[in-house]
């Protein structure tokens, strides 16, 4: 397979869809991004990397933090995590309210909003500075010692972020937020402001293809049968109430941010990243699925 004639065929196919997409707006400083960007890497097992369009431009990772927090969080813990956070798929969007009222305050997993401020509130307890050990974290993954947050994006979801403070709030009403709601939620919010091109997170992506084994950092950051489980929740619920969808179009276990970023794992050969900031009405890059379910479709590489 020629993947940089591949990567770039798809680069020149999807320009149609750049403009059909919107970048989120719930924040001013995502909003400002033009929805016809577009990025694409892949990183393979045996040490080589490709890219087109702009892959040296940084974005806002935002959920995709929540796969890397998870694996972080989840070597730390082990088994005792899914006491306080599900692993269903939840059918709903990721910032929803509803079902967590009727669940007592236990997300359905951790890639909604509400699962991923548990698993940061776990992290806090374990690690003190979560977002900062995440930060290192993601800078030997990706060999980018320059790597970090966007303070500015932080802030300003720090301000508009009442729904993630309502989660946060009920969720510490029920026993399940042990840390300062505060606190909990500056870090959310830090690590989700990470910038990093796709070039960088198909780097930082290659240990979750490898089952666990960083070929970048040389360390086992996850056992063989975590790294299943990482990449069996991303494909379950890393893209929201769309997860049918990814898993029928691209069949591969995928983590979205809405920053328009997508890491998408091919277990045993690969990592893929790429970004487009125009979103679809499920919080996904619109151009992003696009790419991915061709580049799937055409390579005949999937999970299935
Ligand atoms: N889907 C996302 O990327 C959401 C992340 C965003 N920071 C939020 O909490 O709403």
């Amino acid at each position: 397979m020629d993947i940089q004639q591949l990567i770039d065929d798809i680069a020149r196919d999807i320009i149609p869809y750049l403009s059909a997409g919107k970048p989120a707006d719930y924040i001013p400083a995502l909003a400002g991004e033009s929805a016809t960007q577009f990025a694409m890497a892949v990183s393979t097992l045996d040490g080589q990397h490709f890219h087109t369009g702009l892959a040296d431009k940084r974005f806002s990772i935002q959920s995709i933090s929540k796969a890397f927090m998870l694996a972080q969080t989840l070597a730390q813990t082990g088994e005792a995590l899914w006491q306080r956070v599900g692993k269903e798929p939840s059918g709903n969007p990721f910032n929803s309210l509803v079902q967590l009222e009727y669940e007592h305050g236990i997300p359905r997993n951790p890639f909604i909003n509400a699962g991923a401020l548990v698993v940061t509130d776990i992290a806090i307890s374990q690690q003190g500075d979560s977002s900062a050990a995440l930060r290192s974290f993601l800078r030997e993954e990706s060999g980018e010692e320059a790597l970090d947050f966007d303070y500015v994006i932080a802030s300003s979801e720090a301000e508009h972020g009442h729904r993630n403070a309502a989660l946060a709030h009920f969720m510490k009403s029920c026993g399940n937020i042990g840390n300062p709601v505060d606190q909990v939620l500056a870090h959310y919010f830090r690590a989700c402001s990470l910038r990093m091109s796709v070039r960088e997170l198909a780097r930082a992506g290659l240990f979750l293809a490898n089952h666990g084994a960083s070929p970048i950092s040389g360390q086992q950051r996850l056992s063989r049968s975590q790294a299943k489980q990482v990449n069996a929740i991303m494909l379950t619920c890393g893209t929201y109430d769309a997860a049918g969808e990814f898993a029928y179009r691209v069949g591969l276990p995928c983590k979205s941010g809405v920053g328009g970023g997508i890491l998408a794992i091919l277990p045993g050969k690969m990592s893929i990243a790429v970004w487009s900031p125009g979103l679809d009405a499920r919080g996904n890059s619109l151009a992003g699925l696009e790419a991915l379910d061709r580049f799937t479709t055409r390579s005949g590489q999937s999970v299935f």
